[in-house]
């Protein structure tokens, strides 16, 4: 039986492709990171319709958190929660996190509270059959070009979150950041809390180095702790205390994200044992 060019290269291709992902770092990177979003485009496709009957709802947002959660076995990503107890907050509050990488969708579908909606850069909107799910399920977009326009939505925000009973998770470094710290922090979601005089509850992932690398182009199975720490309280704050409220979570933020970073996998709690 002769093979034709086309049966050739797919053969070449066949054979090429396993054996490339396995000896080659950064296309295994590469491969997994264009089946991260692809898939998430495709379950987008899913998750439209359903969420579609509502029209535009936070309660979609579970819909989403649903679709998502089994991510992290595909990928070999552990993630332990710890602090639970932190959320047990009936009212509405502001959740603040670090973002390292898109990968955080995976930590905040985790442990994401009901009626909770992030606040994203208005760019991923435009993400195709993501951006329409996430408009569908209430997602907040900002304008970061336009400091007046940003304000203004979250100003709106505090007033949505105590009439309409809603969370709001906020990234205050508010851009991705892989440095191993903490960037300073946009002053946004502090604002927000004292505006509505609820809560901020600060979320740390910790470091994803030993799994997620985007400069090395590393990304092999790991272990990530999530830790909700306890609720800083606003009631009685003005805008005034906004920047000492911002560097105090912070502080707290970067202890903890310290704290997490210097407990290697096998040692100390949350180890893998
Ligand atoms: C099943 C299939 C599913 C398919 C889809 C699934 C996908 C996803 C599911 C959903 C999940 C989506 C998750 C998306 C995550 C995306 C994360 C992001 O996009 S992060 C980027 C966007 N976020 C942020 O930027 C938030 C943090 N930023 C801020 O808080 C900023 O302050 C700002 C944006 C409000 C303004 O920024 P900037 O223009 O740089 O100006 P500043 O210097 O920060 O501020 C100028 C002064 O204004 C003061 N300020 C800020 N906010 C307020 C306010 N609300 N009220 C009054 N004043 C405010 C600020 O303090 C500054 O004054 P100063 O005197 O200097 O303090
Ligand atoms: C037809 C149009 C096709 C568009 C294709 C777009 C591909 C995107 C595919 C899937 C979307 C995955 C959703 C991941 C959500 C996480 C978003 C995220 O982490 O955004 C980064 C943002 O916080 C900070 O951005 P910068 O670091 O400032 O930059």
């Amino acid at each position: 039986m002769e093979l034709s060019v086309a049966q050739w290269l797919l053969v070449v291709c066949l054979v090429a492709f396993p054996l490339l992902y396995e000896w080659s770092v950064s296309f295994k990177y590469f491969c997994k990171m264009a089946f991260y979003n692809g898939w998430i485009l495709t379950l987008a496709i899913l998750a439209i319709p359903i969420c579609a009957v509502r029209g535009r709802n936070v309660e979609n947002m579970k819909v989403l958190q649903f679709m998502l959660l089994h991510i992290k076995y595909l990928y070999g990503i552990k993630i332990e929660v710890r602090g639970w107890e932190n959320f047990n907050i009936k009212e509405p509050y502001v959740v603040v996190s670090n973002h390292q990488s898109s990968l955080d969708l995976l930590g905040m579908m985790e442990i994401l509270p009901s009626r909770c909606v992030p606040i994203a850069k208005r760019e991923l909107m435009y993400a195709g059959t993501a951006g329409l799910a996430c408009w569908l399920a209430g997602v907040i977009f900002i304008n970061r070009k336009k400091t007046d326009d940003a304000i203004s939505v979250m100003t709106e925000a505090a007033e949505t979150m105590l009439k309409e009973d809603v969370r709001v998770w906020v990234f205050p470094e508010g851009t991705r950041n892989h440095s191993g710290s903490l960037l300073p922090f946009k002053r946004g979601a502090f604002h927000l809390a004292v505006k509505a005089q609820v809560p901020v509850i600060p979320v740390v992932m910790s470091s994803y180095k030993d799994f997620y690398c985007k400069k090395e182009r590393k990304f092999t199975t790991g272990k990530c702790t999530v830790r909700i720490l306890p609720g800083v309280h606003t009631k009685g704050l003005s805008s005034d205390d906004v920047p000492e409220l911002a560097d105090r979570v912070r502080g707290m933020m970067l202890e903890a994200f310290s704290q997490m970073s210097s407990e290697r996998p096998g040692k100390g709690p949350g180890g893998v044992h």
